[in-house]
């Protein structure tokens, strides 16, 4: 049966489940679509002004708050005017603190990508209109909405990875607008299972695929939030979903209030 999922108002906190309303609560918050709107160039995706505002106002109270993104974590603190809270980045191959100015690796080094793999991408890159973002020892392959050239790069570069047994260490996800190569196994769904602090209920936010493996596994106490950005169909295991940043950062500062 499809998952109902409804719309979260965030302006209007007398229509939120009692669970947000009465609850200690921990955040997890995704990047790209969820605190900052999409722009072309993965370089000039800033968050929404007041965003740099909010995020203060939480590190002031207790409530436990944490940037969970694909990205590496110095590259999303280099968005926000400092201090932020802490970051999670590289779906969980490194972590931020606050306070630090270096990010933790991780879990194990991270295996060099296979040859044959890497050829793939550089000539995809080369051969089509895609741009090559490099992160640590993996890689992001833009496509500007082109969901058939999207699916046709997923599908070439899928078949090298299982036709060659590469996919015991590795796998491609394809997200808006994006595949992504990572080390099978990192995921934000791991990622969030670690940091929880599950004495209290934990709040996630996010828009994408990769935020999905996070919908699938968060255990109550738990409110799972997908962001609609452009999305018509609405596919998500969320169970409730706001429409764009702007409305996370309303209902961010909204359940700030509510909460002092
Ligand atoms: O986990 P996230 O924080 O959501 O990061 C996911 C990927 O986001 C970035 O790419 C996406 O946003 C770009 C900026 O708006 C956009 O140009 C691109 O089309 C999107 O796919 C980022 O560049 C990737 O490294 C992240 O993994």
């Amino acid at each position: 049966m499809k998952n109902k999922v409804k719309y979260l108002d965030p302006l209007s906190p007398e229509k939120w489940p009692e669970k947000l309303k009465n609850n200690k609560f921990q955040l997890f918050l995704d990047y790209d679509g969820t605190l900052a709107p999409f722009n072309e160039n993965p370089d000039k995706a800033y968050p929404i002004d007041e965003t740099n505002q909010v995020i203060r106002d939480y590190l002031k109270t207790n409530i436990p708050v944490a940037i969970v993104t694909g990205r590496n974590a110095l590259d999303i603190r280099n968005k926000f005017i400092k201090p932020i809270v802490p970051v999670i980045g590289l779906h969980g191959r490194e972590f931020l603190p606050a306070e630090q100015d270096e990010p933790i690796k991780i879990g194990p080094e991270v295996k060099t990508i296979p040859d044959k793999l890497l050829k793939k991408i550089i000539e995809i890159n080369e051969n089509y209109p895609v741009k090559l973002e490099q992160k640590n020892n993996s890689y992001a392959i833009h496509i500007k909405n082109n969901s058939n050239l999207q699916e046709i790069i997923y599908h070439t570069l899928n078949k090298i990875l299982i036709n060659q047994n590469f996919n015991d260490n590795w796998e491609f996800i394809s997200g808006r607008k994006v595949i992504e190569l990572r080390p099978a196994d990192w995921n934000k769904g791991n990622a969030v299972k670690k940091y929880r602090d599950s004495d209290i209920m934990a709040i996630y936010i996010g828009d994408d695929r990769t935020d999905e493996d996070v919908f699938e596994i968060l255990s109550e106490p738990c409110i799972n939030i997908y962001v609609k950005n452009e999305d018509k169909k609405l596919d998500t295991k969320a169970n409730f979903y706001l429409d764009s940043p702007a409305d996370v950062i309303n209902f961010l500062k909204i359940l700030m209030d509510t909460h002092l």
